[in-house]
This record gives structure tokens, sequence and C-alpha cells, in this order.
């Protein structure tokens, strides 16, 4: 496979190279420490980048959730908030939103996405029972334990070698799915847990024909699907430039098709519908919606809320049909794929081919000298913020978590450290620098030695726990 690079991407759309369909119009001072301040900061935050203040970050790297800047039209949205407790008008004008782009039936707002992995993990799994996926998400994974579920892993092979190019690496193993169906019975199997596309494998997409397929085979059992939508705009860019049949379709009419081979959904807003907070879930089952608008009273707020201000549903009604854009998206993940051309010609080992949110550095390959149980992920975060002032998240063993049966470490193949790409936030410009600062890391690698933990808390572990560097 050839990766497309932003000059052929604005070739095939017709154009010389793609560019940002928006200018700036308000901007945020930065701040350079030193190396001195970082060292500081870091050992205050047990080289942990999740503990360290965002006052002492430069380039912040860390998520793409949340940290989106929101357009003219969407600040304007804020002041059309309507803070009524009840019926407020920015529901129904969010709920028409999601109807309509994501084709779904009934729409429940959650304050953001692990608000609807809960309900959706309470109304949906029955304890005991299996929920295969294509790959495990942290906070997906744990309400479905949560909940008495039994993740398993059922994505294709190729998901789990970074060098892989095989153009859909989100896509799921059939096989495996039909064999854990047959194993276990139908009935015991909650549902199948889809995200489109595909987080800790780097982003990866599912394509149009493995949905339609995964649909078929869950149809001959009577098995239902869930997807989480949190990037499918992302997925959806990918479909059109890789998929035969869907160069000349939108981005809109490929998200509604992808959606409308699954059950209902799940997002975590604060991704592609780049707002600052938000989620939302969505079902066509009548009876599951009266169970899942029930139980969002409980856990969220009151139906027609969750959790939300009026004012952030409105700009998330707006971020929607900003996502939906060709353009938009086109300049989203050429940004993306600019820094990883950039590190990809200078060798430094990342996960191919690159996906839509971030690109991931192979840490197992940076650092063949750390073993996995030193965390190499973790500490390529840890000299990449010392470096630079650049702040990035491991996604490898500490991410990763304990096995609730057997209380040892999981052992994932990818052990990654994630450059996240907030969405219209830096510029090419800020790029270069992160590109510049990994390889100055990586030409040090050989000095580097790996992390020992020392605080771990029982759930969702990376986000707090403290390590110490070893000597
Ligand atoms: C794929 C995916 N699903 C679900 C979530 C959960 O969403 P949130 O962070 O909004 O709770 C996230 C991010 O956390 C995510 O990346
Ligand atoms: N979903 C967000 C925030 C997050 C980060 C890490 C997690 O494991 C869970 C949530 C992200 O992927 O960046």
């Amino acid at each position: 496979m050839t990766h497309p690079t932003p000059q052929t991407m604005g070739q095939q759309f017709g154009r010389r190279s793609w560019a940002e369909p928006w200018k700036i119009k308000m901007v945020e001072p930065l701040r350079v420490t030193t190396r001195e301040e970082r060292e500081r900061a870091l050992a205050e935050a047990g080289y942990n980048t999740f503990l360290l203040r965002s006052e002492d970050v430069y380039i912040d790297l860390l998520t793409d959730s949340g940290t989106n800047a929101m357009s003219d039209r969407q600040w304007a949205a804020i002041m059309l908030g309507d803070e009524a407790y009840a019926g407020s008008r920015n529901f129904y004008r969010l709920e028409a939103t999601i109807q309509q782009y994501y084709g779904y039936r009934y729409v429940v707002p959650t304050h953001q996405g692990r608000g609807a992995e809960h309900l959706i993990s309470r109304a949906a799994i029955r304890p005991g029972q299996y929920v295969p996926g294509n790959m495990y998400f942290t906070t997906t994974r744990l309400h479905q334990e949560l909940a008495g579920g039994i993740f398993v892993d059922v994505i294709i092979d190729e998901a789990h070698d970074p060098q892989s190019l095989h153009p859909f690496k989100g896509n799921v193993d059939l096989d495996k799915l039909e064999a854990l169906i047959r194993r276990e019975g139908a009935q015991n199997i909650a549902y199948v847990s889809l995200a489109g596309t595909v987080n800790m494998a780097g982003g990866q997409p599912v394509s149009m024909a493995n949905v339609r397929a995964v649909r078929s085979l869950c149809d001959r059992y009577g098995v239902r699907i869930f997807l989480d939508a949190t990037r499918m705009i992302e997925n959806a860019f990918f479909i059109q430039e890789r998929e035969e049949g869907y160069a000349n379709r939108s981005i809109a009419e490929i998200l509604k098709e992808f959606c409308s081979y699954t059950d209902g959904a799940w997002m975590s807003a604060k991704k592609d519908a780049l707002v600052n907070i938000g989620g939302w879930l969505a079902v066509n089952d009548a009876e599951l919606f009266d169970e899942l608008r029930n139980l969002v009273v409980v856990y969220e707020g009151l139906h027609t809320y969750g959790g939300l201000a009026g004012r952030d549903m409105e700009a998330m009604a707006v971020g929607i049909e900003e996502s939906v854009q060709d353009d938009y998206i086109r300049a989203r993940i050429g940004q993306v794929r600019y820094l990883g051309e950039l590190l990809t010609d200078w060798d430094i080992p990342i996960v191919q081919p690159v996906g839509g949110h971030a690109i991931f550095l192979d840490a197992r390959r940076f650092y063949p000298h750390i073993p996995q149980r030193e965390f190499p992920a973790q500490t390529l975060a840890a000299e990449l913020y010392l470096d630079s002032g650049i702040r990035s998240m491991e996604r490898g063993i500490a991410s990763a978590g304990r096995d609730p049966k057997t209380g040892d470490h999981y052992y994932p193949k990818l052990e990654l450290t994630r450059l996240t790409i907030p969405r219209r936030v830096y510029t090419q410009a800020h790029m270069d620098v992160v590109a510049e600062a990994v390889k100055a890391v990586y030409d040090a690698r050989a000095q580097t030695r790996g992390l020992r933990m020392v605080y771990e808390p029982k759930y969702l572990r990376f986000f707090q726990a403290r390590f110490e560097r070893l000597a």
C-alpha cells in the first residue's frame, strides 16, 4: 500500500494541496519552560503526564478529547443556551441533529462518553455475558466489566502489529466473532461493541464491507451491535479515501450508511463533534430507550440535559454539522499525516498506516532495551516532555491495567506513546517542532532507562499512577 501524502490527497480532490478551511480569530499564548523547570514538574507529577499542570506544558498532545477549538458559530451558539431544567430547546435541536446525521431514532444526552458507556453497559449486559469488541478501550471495557460483562478482543490480528499496512486495521475478525458466538451461545453474548476508529490500535478504521458483514453475521445469531461513534467521522474519511465505491460519496452519507448497520451508538462528543464537553447515546429500540432514559436521571441528569448545560448541547449540534464537512475532515487528517510523514522520513518507528487522531510512537522499537514491565511507553512520554515540554500519553502496559480474574498485568502487544492532535488548535509549524523533539529523544535513546510504578490506583490506573526512575 502506498501512503497518501498531503499532496496526493490534494490531487485526489482536484487541488494542489490541502489547507485548513478556516482562519484564526483568537489566540492563546503558550509558555516555554526551561529544562530545570520541566525536571521539577515531571518529578512532582510522578513521571505521569496526566499529573502535569497544563501551565507547565508547551505543546499539549495528551489528547484530542475536549481540547478542540470551537468555531465562531459554536461560540455564538453558546449564547443561545436555554438553561431550563426540563425540555431545553437546545436538547431538541441536538436530538434532531443526531437523528439527521447518525440516523438513530432515540437520543439520550450524557455529560461525556463514559457516562453513556455506563448506561449502555448497565442496560444491555447481564452478569456473565460476553462482550466481543474490536480491541478494548479503557473506559469502555471497565464499564462493561463493572456491569458483569467479559470483554473479548475480536479485532483482526493485523491491528496488533504496528508495521502491518492493512488499510482497515480496525476490522472485526469474523471467524473470531463467530467462534465466540458458537462456543458460548448467542444468548450469552450481550452485544458486539464496535468502535470506529479504533483508538488503542492507532486510530485505525473499520471498512464498510466489514460492518456490513458483522451485521449479517449478527443477524444470523440474533446478536445486537452497538457502536462507539466517538471518532466515526474520521472513520468515514478513511472509507471515502480507501474503499471501492465510496470516493464520490460524502462524509455525511458514509457516516449514515455505517451507522445504519448498527442498533445504536454512544459518543464522546469531545472528539469528532468539536466541543469541549458532551456525549450522547442513541438507539433504535423503544424498550431499550425506555430503560436508558430512566437510568440517565439516576446517574447523569434529566433526560433532556444528561449532565450538560443547554449551551453545551447547542454548541455540540453546530459542531456535528461542521464535523461532517468534507473539507474540514480532509485538513484534520492531513495535519496528522503531515506529522507522521516527517517522522517516517526520519525512520522513527510509528504505527503504520497513520490513523485518524494521533501519531503513535512504537516504544518497543524505540527502546528495545527497556522490558515492558519497566514501562517503555511511559518512559518515552516522560523523556519527550523533558526534552521540549511536549505532552503525550502512554498507551501500553500501564493503560492496559490488570486482568480482573488473575490480578496480573495485561501485557498488550502494542506498547505505544500517543501524540494526539487536538482539532483546529495547532499549526503545521507546531508539528515541525514536535517532530524535531521526537527525533532528539530518539537520538538519545540508548542512554534512557525505564520506570518503576510506585503508586497504582484500582481503576484506570494510568490516569493517576506514579512512577520513579530506575537507576
Ligand atoms: C474511543 C473512545 N470511547 C470512549 C471514550 C470515553 O469518552 P469520555 O472521555 O468522553 O468519557 C473515549 C475517550 O475517553 C474514547 O476515545
Ligand atoms: N478518550 C480520551 C480521554 C481518555 C484518555 C485515556 C483513557 O484511557 C481514557 C480516556 C482519549 O482517548 O484521549
